[in-house]
């Protein structure tokens, strides 16, 4: 059964937001759907909802607004802690909204408050809401106690409906302390991994997977929520601890490599060497001083590089190779003798060319790929001219990364990011970008991202990086923009997303 990570579940969240729909949109619904969870099982009575601070409380206080509109029903809520302490916006808004509707609340200060008040006994059916997905370690009190006194009236024979999951249940499934046993989970949007294990078969009852009106968009293209996937960086961190980029690229260009490798550095990558044929070496250095320049052997990337570059790539955690390399006939062979040597990498442009369909048969399972082509170049990969139809489009993507075991970045008006198994959209970006240079910085993010993240991830997060920076850059010079002013953008962007 498809099921869904918590994590992700906060990035579709938090896409929802980027793209206008509301975290306070999706908690009415989810609410709204636990309540018509209790009318069906419950035509009317006493309903006890407890409620923790997060929101699968908040998501309870608007169950509890429903409900309490519906002759028939007394509606109580227990708060786990002070109304000032709720963790959210949208849970507080609903809890402060409950003051004008006709539900009972009751603020808990402790445990023992809790074990004293008879609202439990007096309960037909009682709702669980104490945690969700946003349960982490060693249950404390006053939760600990709250789940035994649901579990007492459940064994008495009450109903018991879970918000979202059972609480205490580990989202990923994972071990755990203590659980809610439940009669029924009311979950949102997709079935969460936590639900389907074995031992969580004893305490969720019926699943009910409810839509709280997700944007399919939300899911189906990359937003700043993904990013939130991508791992922060350290306070205590060490240099190198936020990646080590090696860059091979130049010869019959020195621009491309140079862009690469400041996009890297302004990605965050904490190292980022630039390993670049003599004859353009004194030039890539000049654009920076912020860059490190190994001078290769020759006017282009040649075999005689091979006796320096296995100990270059062996001190760096990926290797991004391709922009502004040439396509001379040793060049695309020294290309070929390097890529057993990288354990991660990014290929790009002129790397692209070296490849046939044997390589990456043999490189399979060795390490990790990831393709950044555009349409001619993916022509050029697959041996077939690359569909216009997106659809098409996406499909010939998703076979190729399947079957070649790589993530491609296919660059369009549309980006297709796939792994095969999972696939991703993205949009950002503009015509302004079709200058060139912008793919060599897509190809940089991509390779610091890399060097800390999955590769789907890093290669879906890095054209959303890159095409927000090219947005930024276009509002300043429209379709004037360069590739420079893609790139003195992305530190906003990073900034934003607060995984710099
Ligand atoms: N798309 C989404 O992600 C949506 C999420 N919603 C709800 O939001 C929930 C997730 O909300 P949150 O991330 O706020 O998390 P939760 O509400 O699951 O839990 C967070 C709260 O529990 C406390 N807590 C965590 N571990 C604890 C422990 N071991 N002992 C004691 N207290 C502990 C935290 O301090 C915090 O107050 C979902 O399960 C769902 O019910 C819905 O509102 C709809 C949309
Ligand atoms: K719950």
């Amino acid at each position: 059964m498809k099921y869904i990570s918590s994590l992700r579940m906060k990035a579709i969240d938090r896409n929802c937001a980027y793209l206008g729909l509301l975290p306070l949109q999706l908690m009415e619904n989810a609410g709204a759907a636990v309540a018509r969870s209790v009318k069906e099982k419950l035509g009317n009575g006493k309903v006890l909802f407890v409620a923790g601070r997060g929101n699968n409380g908040g998501d309870a206080f608007v169950a509890a607004r429903h409900l309490a509109g519906i002759p028939g029903y007394a509606v109580r809520v227990i708060l786990l802690g002070k109304g000032s302490d709720i963790g959210s916006e949208e849970a507080f808004h609903n809890f402060s909204l409950l003051r004008f509707s006709r539900v009972k609340t009751l603020e808990i200060r402790d445990s023992n408050q809790l074990t004293a008040s008879e609202w439990f006994s007096e309960a037909d059916l009682l709702v669980d809401a104490v945690f969700g997905t946003g349960v982490k370690g060693k249950i404390k009190e006053p939760e600990s106690t709250a789940i035994e006194l649901i579990n007492k009236e459940g064994k008495a024979g009450k109903t018991v409906i879970a918000v979202d999951i059972p609480s205490g249940l580990d989202p990923e499934g994972g071990d755990f302390d203590k659980a809610v046993y439940a009669d029924l989970t009311v979950t949102f949007h997709r079935m969460k991994a936590g639900l389907l294990t074995e031992k969580a078969k004893e305490y969720t009852g019926t699943i009910k997977v409810e839509e709280i009106g997700v944007c399919a968009d939300a899911e189906h293209y990359v937003g700043p929520g993904d990013l939130q996937m991508l791992r922060k960086r350290k306070f205590d961190a060490h240099k190198g601890n936020a990646g080590r980029i090696l860059i091979i690229g130049g010869g019959p260009y020195s621009g491309a490599p140079a862009l690469a490798a400041l996009a890297a550095l302004k990605t965050g990558a904490d190292l980022v060497t630039a390993a670049v044929p003599e004859s353009v070496a004194r030039t890539v250095a000049s654009y920076s001083p912020d860059l490190i320049v190994r001078k290769l052997s020759s006017n282009v990337l040649c075999p005689e590089d091979m006796s320096t570059l296995p100990d270059l790539i062996n001190s760096h955690d990926v290797v991004v190779m391709g922009m502004g390399l040439g396509r001379a006939t040793e060049t695309l062979e020294t290309v070929r003798k390097i890529l057993p040597f990288c354990r991660k990498m990014v290929l790009d442009a002129d790397a692209l060319s070296a490849l046939s369909g044997v390589l990456f048969e043999t490189l399979a399972g060795n390490c990790e790929i990831i393709v950044t082509p555009h349409g001619g170049e993916f022509a050029l990969l697959r041996g077939v001219e690359t569909p216009e139809d997106h659809d098409a489009r996406e499909k010939a993507v998703r076979e190729f990364s399947e079957e070649k075991g790589v993530v491609t970045l296919l660059k369009g008006k549309t980006d297709i990011i796939s792994d095969g198994k999972q696939t991703l959209l993205n949009r950002t970006g503009n015509p302004g970008m079709t200058v060139g240079g912008t793919g060599d910085v897509l190809a940089g993010i991509t390779g610091a991202l890399f060097s800390r993240n999955p590769a789907f991830l890093s290669a879906a997060c890095a054209a959303f990086i890159n095409g927000s920076a090219g947005d930024l850059a276009f509002e300043k010079s429209g379709n004037a923009l360069l590739a420079t002013d893609v790139l003195e953008k992305i530190p906003e962007i990073i900034r934003e997303a607060g995984i710099g």
